[in-house]
Parts: C-alpha cells; sequence; structure tokens
C-alpha cells in the first residue's frame, strides 16, 4: 500500500455562526496501552446533519466513534485524552455521568442485539429503568419511536412479540428505536446495514435520512455508495488520522488530498 503523509490533511472548519455544532472533538487520542491508534483528531459535527467516516479496516473509525460517548472505558487498556465537547461539556472529563451522558448521545452497534425480550419491552426497557413507570407515557414513547425508526405499521398488532422474531433488517430498526426511546440528540452508527441484505439497508439509510431532522447522526460506513447517499458530511480516516473532513459532495468529486481520493476512487493501495 502507498504510505501517505499523515501530515497531509484537509478539515473543513465548520463557523459555528453559520453551523450550529452537535458535538466537537479538540485533539482527541486514543491509545491501546502504548499504541496510539488515533492521532488527535478535531472534527466538529453539525447539528441534524449526518456525518459519515469513511476508511480501510483498521484506519481508527470505529475507535473514535467509540470515544463519541466514552465507549471506549468498556475496553481494556483503552484511554483517551483531549476534549469531547458536548453542550460546552468535555464528556471526556472524570466529572461526568457516563450514564446520564449516553442518554443523550446514543449508540446502535453493527449487528442487530434487540433484547430477548417483546418490542415493547425492548423498548421500554431503559426509560423503565431510569424511572419511568406511567404506563400511558411508556405506550406513546413505544409508538413514537417505532414511528420514527420506520417499523410501527409492521409490528403495531404485536408488540408483545420476541424482537427476535423480527428480520434483521427490522431487528436493526428496532435497535435504532430502542435508542431514541431515551430521546438523545446525537445517534452514533456503527456499520449499522452491514450484516443487513440490499432491501433492509436500503430501509435502514431511508429511516436515517427521516431521522435526521430530530437528531445529529454520526455513521461508520464501509459502504462508500451509502456515505455518498446519505451524509452531509464526511470524514476519510487513514492510519489512525483524520485525513480530511468536509461536505459529502466534495469528498467524493474534489476531495483536497491525494489519499482521500484514492481511497473513494477504489485506487487504495
Ligand atoms: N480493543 C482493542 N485493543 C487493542 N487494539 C485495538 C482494539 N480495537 C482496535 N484496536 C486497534 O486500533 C486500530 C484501529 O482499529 P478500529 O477497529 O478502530 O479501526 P476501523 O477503521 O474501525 O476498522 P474496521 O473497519 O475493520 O472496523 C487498529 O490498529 C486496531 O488493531
Amino acid at each position: 500500500m502507498q504510505n501517505y503523509s499523515l501530515a497531509d490533511t484537509y478539515i473543513k472548519p465548520l463557523d459555528p455562526a453559520e453551523h450550529e455544532l452537535a458535538l466537537e472533538t479538540k485533539n482527541l487520542k486514543v491509545f491501546y496501552g502504548d499504541h496510539e491508534a488515533i492521532h488527535g483528531a478535531s472534527l466538529q459535527f453539525e447539528r441534524y446533519k449526518i456525518t459519515a467516516l469513511i476508511g480501510a479496516s483498521g484506519s481508527g473509525k470505529s475507535t473514535f466513534l467509540r470515544s463519541l460517548n466514552r465507549m471506549n472505558d468498556l475496553v481494556d487498556k483503552a484511554r483517551v485524552t483531549g476534549e469531547i465537547l458536548y453542550r460546552g461539556l468535555d464528556i471526556n472529563s472524570d466529572k461526568i455521568d457516563v450514564y446520564e451522558m449516553r442518554r443523550h448521545i446514543g449508540m446502535v452497534f453493527q449487528r442487530p442485539n434487540p433484547f430477548a425480550k417483546s418490542i415493547y419491552d425492548n423498548i421500554t426497557f431503559a426509560p423503565r429503568r431510569f424511572g419511568e413507570k406511567n404506563k400511558k407515557v411508556l405506550d406513546e414513547m413505544v409508538e413514537t419511536s417505532l414511528k420514527q425508526a420506520a417499523l410501527w405499521d409492521q409490528v403495531k398488532d404485536d408488540l408483545n412479540q420476541s424482537g427476535l422474531a423480527l428480520s434483521g433488517g427490522q431487528q436493526q430498526r428496532l435497535c435504532i428505536a430502542r435508542a431514541i426511546a431515551m430521546k438523545p440528540d446525537i445517534l452514533l452508527l456503527d456499520e449499522p446495514a452491514s450484516a443487513l441484505d440490499p432491501i433492509s439497508t436500503s430501509q435502514v439509510e431511508d429511516t436515517l435520512l427521516a431521522l435526521k431532522d430530530h437528531y445529529t447522526i454520526i455513521i461508520v460506513t464501509h459502504n462508500m455508495q451509502q456515505a455518498a447517499r446519505i451524509s452531509d458530511y464526511t470524514s476519510f480516516f487513514y492510519s489512525g488520522t483524520a485525513i480530511e473532513f468536509d461536505e459529502t459532495r466534495k469528498i467524493f468529486t474534489r476531495p483536497q488530498i491525494q489519499a482521500t481520493e484514492d481511497y473513494v476512487s477504489g485506487h487504495f493501495g
């Protein structure tokens, strides 16, 4: 594989006067033991937009994404430095209540992972744990989040069926519904469609496009067409560095950096 300079980067700045920011990282580094997997990423994420993180396997996309709601806290030997600014707070600080923060910054994983419970219980599990007991409120929450995840019409007649009885695409939309039941501001998705067939993938993409009205979405994807189809901004990661960040149409038509150009045009390596 050709070696590209990690110093050669282009990160388009988003002027906060014109672009409301939902989240921003400043010099974010992630270490696994002595290995520095992310080399000081400073990226901005605009509110109510979809930002795609692309790059070859091992370039650090998932590591970066996981750090945005401190999932790396759960990874042995992982250490994160730098700032992750959300509503003026650095969520990487020791003073942050991580469980409370994750209500605002939710995550959906690569493989659909519904609980072995009913559809209703999948969605109400976390809200009940956070103290919501009112049946009417919970019912509304189930209906709203299933509607937002474009699953309501398919499951409304049997909310007691097991989440595991749904198709893969439906399970992933149930996981999205479960994540948005907590009304987060930001949804992090790590290759949410990679385990799905093309029809389910397209349904999940439609769901994400519809969710953009209410949520800021940051998505890791290996699928270049998917990034081009659904995202407003794209960041290209190479060897632990956010090499380029710009509007998606620019990344795919006129990238500033050779490594990005080679990656998006399939001439990488
Ligand atoms: N739990 C871990 N422990 C140690 N090293 C890790 C761990 N997770 C990831 N890494 C290392 O960090 C680097 C970035 O990996 P990461 O999984 O973030 O890349 P990625 O771009 O998401 O890859 P993929 O597209 O294959 O998921 C790699 O060198 C990887 O080996």
